[in-house]
């Protein structure tokens, strides 16, 4: 799938453990029976720089692990239910969260705040307690708020460290990637769009200008691929009639993020993916988190690149996303802090 990574894997893998054993690379996967948690799961199953796959979920994830561990590649697989979280996170250098509900047409991310919320805190202090050093990337929604979920309670924890913290952004990238290709009859793998911002409508900000497909686009074609851009997931939402919302298209996104993550742990360089994290760039404004391209090194944050030069258009998007944003954080942070 990800098969020019792929081959430079090999290489970097030939070169950083020729002589050694091969990185341990365990990945937990927590909601693993979901709409995402399965797909995700044989998505890397079929990565070879997955060395252990652990799912874990309240109820099923033994049936998708015996099912997964069919597939003829190297790693180990195992499957974990109800209380056993403690085995399941035991080990686990990486850890991909997709646990909690979608949308329902009519429904913002917001709305799932009141279930999810609760959800990921919980997940976060068995985090804290059995893989604290683990980078973590979290899907479960509304994502600029569950990231500052998982942090403070990490904080509460004494075991916060920000370049191992992750909301996984990539299916905003994928979808810029794919729209912008479609208008421009080019293949999508050549289409490569930074979007910032944060995970949800407004607050997803594309920034067609720095692309050489992007740039010609304007008056109401841009408006129109800005707001598909950003409502992408309304889309699915309602196609999908009230059974939920994106789990393919994300399960391929979370696996293009946990293979990028993965090589750049490895000691591969210049591995740069969306994501959102604890970010300098508007702090100043209240913004604690951010999503912009990222440089991945071996300890999981190595840089956050700035969002560059930005059109009139874009600052309008970017004016109208922080207030949004911030909004989102802080009421992550209540919710722990409160409680
Ligand atoms: N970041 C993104 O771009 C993005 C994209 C799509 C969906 N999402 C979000 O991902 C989440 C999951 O979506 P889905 O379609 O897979 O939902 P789903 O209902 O199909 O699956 C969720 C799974 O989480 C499990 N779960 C619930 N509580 C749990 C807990 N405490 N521990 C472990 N597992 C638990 C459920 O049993 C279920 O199997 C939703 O919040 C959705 O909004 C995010
Ligand atoms: O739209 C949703 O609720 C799911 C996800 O965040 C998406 O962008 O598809």
């Amino acid at each position: 799938m990800f098969s020019r990574q792929v081959t430079k894997n090999t290489s970097v893998l030939a070169r950083g453990f020729a002589s050694s054993a091969r990185a341990n690379r365990k990945v937990a996967v927590l909601g693993a029976a979901g709409g995402i948690g399965q797909p995700l799961s044989l998505l890397l199953k079929s990565d070879s720089l997955v060395t252990g796959l652990s799912l874990y979920d309240i109820r099923g994830a033994p049936g998708v692990a015996a099912d997964v561990s069919h597939v003829n590649t190297n790693s180990e697989v195992k499957g974990y239910e109800k209380d056993d979280l403690k085995d399941a996170l035991t080990g686990a250098e990486v850890i991909i969260i997709p646990a909690g509900v979608p949308r329902k047409p009519g429904m913002t991310r917001d709305d799932l705040f009141n279930t999810n919320a609760s959800i990921v805190r919980d997940l976060a202090e068995a985090v804290a307690e059995y893989a604290p050093k683990a980078s973590i990337g979290i899907i479960s929604n509304p994502v600029n708020s569950t990231v500052p979920i998982f942090a403070e309670v990490l904080k509460k924890k004494g075991v916060f460290d920000e370049k191992k913290l992750f909301g996984i952004t990539t299916l905003d990238v994928v979808r810029a990637s794919r729209f912008l290709g479609e208008i421009k009859k080019a293949d999508p793998k050549d289409v490569k769009v930074t979007v910032v911002g944060g995970h949800s409508g407004v607050t997803i900000v594309p920034l067609l200008s720095q692309t050489a497909h992007g740039k010609g686009v304007d008056g109401e074609t841009y408006k129109a691929l800005v707001n598909r851009i950003q409502f992408g997931g309304d889309e699915v939402v309602k196609a999908k009639a009230g059974t939920g919302s994106a789990t393919l298209s994300m399960a391929y996104a979370g696996a293009r993020f946990t293979n990028s993550l993965i090589r750049a742990l490895n000691g591969e360089t210049g591995v740069v993916e969306p994501t959102f994290v604890k970010s300098p760039l508007y702090e100043s404004e209240g913004v604690e988190y951010f999503a912009s391209n990222v440089e991945l090194g071996t300890e999981g944050v190595k840089k956050i690149n700035p969002v560059g030069e930005l059109t009139a258009e874009e600052q309008e998007l970017l004016k109208a996303c922080l207030p949004d944003l911030a909004k989102n954080i802080k009421k992550g942070v209540e919710f722990v802090n409160s409680a």
